[in-house]
């Protein structure tokens, strides 16, 4: 069966309003994009970018759901009647997994469309090699890490050969190596099949060298640049109006504009007011169960007050499982872990044996995917937990945190939302909000970053630098390299079962 042709695709003052919601997600737009062309999709987070995949996808919603104005079509069909010409990898992988197996979840797509049966399995073989997934056919979908779940999601779409692919920051959660081989094995998929891609993603350097488009969305509507990459972002005039609407430039950062990147903050941390230990790992293993080896074993390390410490390397190695240990969420498998005093004052100096109020009092944890700890139906209700409930705080600390996050992570006009309606963007900033209004002793965040453009990125980091100074000790797992220069005192690589400190400071 040979691949869809490459799709067309045609906007004429198309907007979307999601239901609920006052403002107009995307407004006003007309696009046009050739069957074939590759074009990166960029935009301050909340701009409209997933909403706009996701209606080309079709998948968007019934009427109820929202509003829609204007015309947007795939090859010339309205965009919810074209559903199959689209495959659409998700921003958030776990909520596209369907399948409990491996190769199912890859040939799941490939069978809804009809594939012959002998042409499926060797689509799925290379779909899986390409994105370089080394895993069993069999291996359970639930077992995978964040990082091989957002593999996997490529891979199906990949096997199906659409005539329009479409990609949600589809190298969000991947390692340096993942990043080049996700590429790479979309450059080798168009390249055979000609599909036409939409790809979104904050970091315009991942894709600059594919795309032969750039397309910048304006919040609110309106296209901000529209070009070839060269032109787009060799402009001067063009590059400060990006980098002002919170669009990663190459060569501008955001806390240094066009200077290199440099530490935030001074080399020794917090200095000699802070630094003593809180929390010491002495030959510790991690693992998701007890019954099964470790993932990783032989870990010494110590999290101090006003220090922060970051955890890299690749997919599936076991940085996660090492900060739900850290945590006091997964027990330890061998080792020790040791909370000390001040932090163990009053409880347990394992952790893993605090009550969940002990816990949640002492280290606050921000998972990998932000979902799994949204408690409400309401932005503002999520973020005044906390400092309410656990912090006890009087009202008028509560209002003075609370307006501050709101206001410092640009998410006021969201206060009355609910979380789970949130972009990807919106969602991760708010699941490390609700941490920082408490200001824990210890903060473990999984990939605090993800998600986000250059301006709130910024604004992410000069507030936990803003905690560390107050001397919280942070542990963060992140591929994010300039979250580890601006803010971390120590790095740690997990690899090969192994924690092996590579950085520290001077
Ligand atoms: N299901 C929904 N219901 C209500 N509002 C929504 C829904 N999905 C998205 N929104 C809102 O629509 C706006 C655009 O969201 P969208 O996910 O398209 O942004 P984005 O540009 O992809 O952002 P990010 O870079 O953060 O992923 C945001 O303000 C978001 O809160
Ligand atoms: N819920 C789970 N149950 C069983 N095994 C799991 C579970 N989650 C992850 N694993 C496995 O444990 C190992 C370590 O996963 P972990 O999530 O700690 O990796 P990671 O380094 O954080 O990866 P990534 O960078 O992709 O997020 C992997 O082999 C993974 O397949």
């Amino acid at each position: 069966m040979p691949p869809a042709a490459p799709a067309g695709v045609r906007a004429r003052g198309w907007g979307w309003r999601h239901a609920g919601r006052k403002a107009f997600a995307v407004s006003g737009l007309d696009l046009d994009i050739a069957p074939g062309e590759r074009v990166l999709l960029l935009g301050a987070s909340g701009a409209g970018k997933s909403t706009l995949l996701h209606a080309l996808a079709g998948v968007l919603g019934a009427a109820e759901e929202g509003e829609e104005h204007g015309e947007l079509t795939v090859d010339g069909v309205p965009a919810p009647s074209a559903r199959g010409r689209a495959g659409l990898v998700l921003q958030d992988p776990e909520s596209q997994i369907a399948m409990a197996r491996v190769g199912d979840e890859v040939a799941f797509g490939c069978e809804n469309l009809a594939v012959p049966r002998d042409e499926i399995w060797p689509r799925v073989h290379r779909a899986l090699a390409d994105v370089g997934l080394d895993l069993p056919l069999d291996r359970p979908t639930a077992a995978l890490s964040g990082g091989q779940k957002q593999r996997l999601a490529l891979a199906g779409i990949l096997a199906m050969e659409p005539g329009l692919v479409l990609l949600d920051e589809p190298t969000a959660n991947l390692d340096p190596e993942g990043v080049e081989e996700v590429r790479e094995a979309v450059q080798r998929s168009l390249d055979r099949t000609g599909a036409t891609l939409v790809v979104v993603e904050h970091r315009v350097s991942v894709w600059s060298g594919l795309v032969d488009r750039v397309v910048v969305l304006g919040a609110g509507g309106g296209l901000l640049a529209d070009g070839p990459p060269e032109r787009v972002l060799a402009d001067a005039g063009v590059r400060r109006r990006l980098a002002a609407a919170g669009v990663w430039v190459p060569g501008w950062h955001p806390l240094t504009g066009e200077e290199p990147a440099k530490p935030l903050r001074p080399a020794n941390g917090g200095g000699e007011l802070h630094g003593g230990s809180l929390l010491r790992a002495e030959g510790l293993a991690v693992g998701r169960s007890p019954k099964l080896p470790p993932v990783v074993g032989g870990i010494d390390l110590a999290l101090r007050e006003g220090h922060a410490t970051s955890v890299t390397g690749p997919n599936g190695a076991g940085k996660s499982t090492l900060a739900l240990t850290l945590a006091g969420l997964l027990p330890a498998v061998g080792g020790r872990l040791t909370a000390l005093p001040p932090l163990a004052l009053g409880a347990s100096s394992s952790p893993h044996r605090w009550r969940s109020s002990e816990l949640v009092s002492r280290i606050g944890t921000v998972f990998q995917e932000p979902e799994h700890q949204f408690l409400t139906p309401r932005v503002l209700d999520e973020l005044e937990f906390g400092p309410r409930r656990v912090a006890k705080l009087s009202e008028k600390d509560v209002r003075r945190i609370v307006d501050g996050l709101l206001e410092r992570l640009r998410l006021e006009r969201l206060a009355g939302a609910n979380p789970f309606t949130l972009s990807g963007g919106e969602k991760r900033r708010l699941s490390v909000a609700t941490m920082l209004a408490t200001s824990p002793r210890i903060l473990v965040l999984d990939e605090p970053t993800f998600g986000q453009d250059a301006l709130t990125w910024a604004e992410l980091v000069r507030l936990l630098a803003d905690l560390l100074a107050q001397g919280t000790a942070l542990l963060a797992v992140t591929h994010d390299e300039d979250f580890t220069t601006a803010l971390s005192d120590t790095v740690y690589r997990v690899d090969g079962g192994r924690a092996a400190r590579v950085e520290a400071a001077a």
